[in-house]
């Protein structure tokens, strides 16, 4: 069976998906990472957790490029997606925010109807050459995201008619439209109520089965529930990233153990 010999009960290897390595951000002459090196592996929600401003959404943005619009912002290091610089020449911004999508704080559907919110994006990305193959994307997208039956009778009503947990499923339905690899969740649940919280972490988890997640997040509760992996950032520094149990019930810095039991943050 290929089994190895001296560890019978390792699991295989999970690929990795993205790597960070020695990545390092400045906004004008404030740095603000400091040279992250991290792995982000294949079909896993990562959480990545810290207090306010050390770093997190930087790091976030710039797995999908988000920082090139940031007029004084630059970025030193190699991060890779499948092994590819994203930074690389032949790569195109564009076409990489497909394949890394990203959902915001707060829900931003475009006003345009619900149908129009998903096929916005296949269609600029030439995904879809009939009506027949779009309105397969747009149902698959919102099944996906958990949205179809509470929309399925009114896609040509506005996106933005929709409740606040639906307009962030609608988001995640548009990330999904573009077939990625990995989204990005910048503290998506933020803006939401309790019930679409559940809901939307409930869709994370669902949704690890075909992507890889990472997610921004300030609530330690929801990091333990939604990720198998966290990792811990410090004024700029990544500090420890391990399976999320570990770091919540055996941190090995000082600092993730001050942060994750209310000590600062
Ligand atoms: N556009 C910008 N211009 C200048 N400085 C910025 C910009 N965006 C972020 N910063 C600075 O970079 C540092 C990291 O900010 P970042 O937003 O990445 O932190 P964060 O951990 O996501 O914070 P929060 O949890 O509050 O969202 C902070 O000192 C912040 O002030």
């Amino acid at each position: 069976m290929g089994a190895t010999m001296n560890a019978p009960s390792a699991l295989p290897a999970v690929p990795v998906k993205m790597q960070a390595r020695d990545v390092k951000v400045f906004y004008g002459a404030k740095q603000a990472l400091k040279g992250i090196n991290l792995d982000i592996q294949e079909n896993r929600v990562m959480a990545l957790i810290g207090p306010s401003g050390c770093g997190k959404s930087t790091f976030l943005r710039c797995l999908n490029r988000m920082n090139d619009t940031i007029e004084n912002c630059r970025v030193e290091g190699r991060l890779t997606i499948d092994g590819d610089d994203i930074y690389g020449r032949d790569i195109d911004p564009v076409q990489l925010r497909a394949r890394v999508g990203m959902v915001f704080q707060k829900p931003n559907p475009f006003p345009k109807s619900i149908y129009d919110n998903i096929a916005y994006g296949p269609r600029i990305h030439g995904m879809a050459s009939h009506r027949d193959e779009m309105d397969e994307v747009v149902q698959k997208s919102l099944q996906r995201a958990g949205l179809w039956n509470e929309v399925k009778d009114r896609l040509r009503e506005p996106g933005t008619g929709l409740s606040g947990g639906q307009q962030q499923r609608l988001c995640i339905a548009r990330a999904i439209a573009v077939s990625p690899d990995v989204i990005l969740m910048d503290e998506p649940c933020s803006a939401l109520d309790p019930i679409a919280t559940a809901h939307i972490e409930e869709l994370i988890d669902e949704l690890r089965e075909n992507y890889t997640i990472v997610i921004v997040t300030h609530n330690m509760q929801q990091a333990a529930r939604v990720s198998q992996k966290t990792a811990f950032f410090h004024l700029g520094d990544m500090v420890e990233c391990d399976d999320t149990e570990e770091i919540f019930t055996n941190p090995r810095d000082e600092r993730t153990q001050g942060y994750i039991t209310g000590r600062y943050g």
